[in-house]
């Protein structure tokens, strides 16, 4: 039950609020300072403050003073003076400081009523307002809404403006580079460069010469100087996807790197101080490779002081539709393509599958989907995707209804197989052709019929 705070040392008045308020939680108090002990106590959204308060009811100083001190500690209360009959000026000037609306005496059941329920109103829409802003980081080149992503984007969102060393955890494909973009766009090194590198698709012996640089003649080949990735990096960001996959040997090299802010080219003897801030990512489970010693314990600690996990995409819920409808809008303008969305069984089959590559895998799908599909929507099919026959039968109304997504299932699935031959699907489901297109009628088999 919503509450109201009515401060008003009269007791007629109190009785009558009371009354008026009957579908509200009322609580009284006479003065200001049992109204703060009772704001502090209850939060009430709405306040109705009588500003003739004692100990000097006549005039309207400690009413305004009451309301100041209101307002300076719960700014989103809707406070709705009540003042004499000719109070105006200070009706007004309590709105100036704040007040949500004033209300002259005497009272009238019906009109106080509207106001305070306006009040409730608008209370419950900023603090709805308040929350969306909370959830939708601005992390917006994210997209998801689910909560392991809204909390990944928070996360990030928070560490981005510390130089704080951060591990990004999640399997291939997962947006950790999205993730470590997103976090040095919203640094204060956004201006400098981002530098990525991958440590898993660079063979072992080179490693460290692209990350630290090499003198000229430091090995057969290395005909001028050339400087490393890290030092590309300086003043900026520099990812390093797969830190799982640094060599042991390089790790130590690393850790120095990590430790002192310097580093040394391949052949080098001068020590060349870096600025840079690191991320680094892996789908690796480092406290596993810690324990048999192929990662070292420090490096582990000196890289993930903080870690963000991005969740594999069959964890976000909705997600993956939200996504598959952003990637289609850009594919439709890539491939010059009109696809105007997805048929049920396609989003059944995208909320389905597993996404072993994650969103790697769905944006694949997506674009040949986007090039091959024969009709105005994408069907399951489409994304090479199977509908499974296990779907969520709690869900659904009655057995009437079990039943008929059960063959709607099986027929596309048939349909499928028999590679959109109408005469080997019914033979697949031990049909009749005729059989087999009355039920096609009767479920709005749409993608089924038009063979799309
Ligand atoms: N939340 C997201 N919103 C929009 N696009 C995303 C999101 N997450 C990932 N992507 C896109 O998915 C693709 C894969 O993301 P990314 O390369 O960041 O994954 P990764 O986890 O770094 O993969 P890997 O570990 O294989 O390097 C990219 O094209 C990226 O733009």
């Amino acid at each position: 039950m919503d509450k109201i705070l009515v401060v008003d040392d009269d007791l007629g008045i109190q009785k009558q609020l009371k009354w008026s308020f009957s579908g509200y939680e009322v609580i009284f108090a006479e003065d200001r300072t049992s109204a703060i002990a009772q704001l502090r106590r209850f939060e009430p959204k709405v306040v109705t403050l009588d500003l003739g308060l004692p100990p000097d009811p006549s005039n309207a100083t400690e009413g305004l003073a009451t309301l100041e001190e209101i307002l300076a500690l719960a700014p989103q209360t809707k406070v709705i003076v009540v003042t004499g009959n000719n109070d105006k000026k200070n009706a007004l000037k309590a709105v100036n400081l704040g007040a949500y609306d004033f209300y002259q005496k005497p009272i009238d059941s019906d009109t106080i009523q509207i106001l305070v329920s306006r009040a409730i109103n608008l209370f419950n829409l900023e603090l709805e307002n308040r929350h969306l802003a909370e959830v939708a980081p601005s992390m917006d080149k994210i997209i998801g809404q689910s909560e392991g992503i809204l909390a990944a984007s928070r996360k990030a969102e928070r560490i981005a403006l510390t130089d704080i060393s951060t591990l990004l955890l999640g399997e291939s494909g997962t947006g950790k580079e999205v993730f470590a973009r997103s976090i040095h766009e919203h640094s204060l090194r956004k201006d400098n460069a981002f530098v990525a590198i991958n440590c898993a698709s660079i063979p072992e012996n080179l490693l460290e010469s692209e990350l630290f640089g090499y003198e000229k003649g430091a090995f057969t080949g290395a005909s001028k100087t050339t400087p490393g990735k890290i030092e590309t990096a300086q003043d900026g960001t520099l990812f390093l996807d797969e830190i799982g996959d640094m060599p042991i040997g390089l790790q130590a090299k690393m850790l120095r790197f990590l430790q002192e802010r310097v580093i040394e080219r391949v052949g080098g003897r001068t020590e060349i101080p870096v600025n840079i801030r690191v991320i680094c990512a892996t789908h690796r489970d480092i406290p596993a490779m810690v324990a048999d010693q192929t990662f070292r314990e420090d490096l582990f600690y000196r890289v993930g002081e903080i870690s963000i996990i991005i969740p594999p995409l069959r964890e976000r819920d909705n997600d993956v539709v939200l996504l598959a409808k952003t990637f289609l809008v850009q594919y439709n303008e890539e491939f010059k393509t009109k696809i105007k969305g997805f048929s049920d069984s396609a989003i059944k089959a995208m909320k389905q599958h597993k996404w072993p590559g994650n969103i790697r895998e769905l944006q694949n799908k997506l674009k040949s989907a986007v090039i091959m599909a024969e009709g105005s929507h994408i069907q399951a099919e489409d994304l090479s995707l199977l509908l499974r026959d296990d779907g969520p039968i709690i869900d659904t109304l009655n057995l009437r209804e079990v039943r008929e997504l059960a063959e709607s299932r099986a027929i596309r699935n048939a349909f499928l197989v028999a590679e959109h031959n109408m005469s080997k699907t019914a033979e697949l489901l031990g049909v009749t052709r005729p059989t087999l297109y009355s039920l096609i009628e009767k479920y709005h088999l749409e993608d089924v019929k038009t063979g799309s």
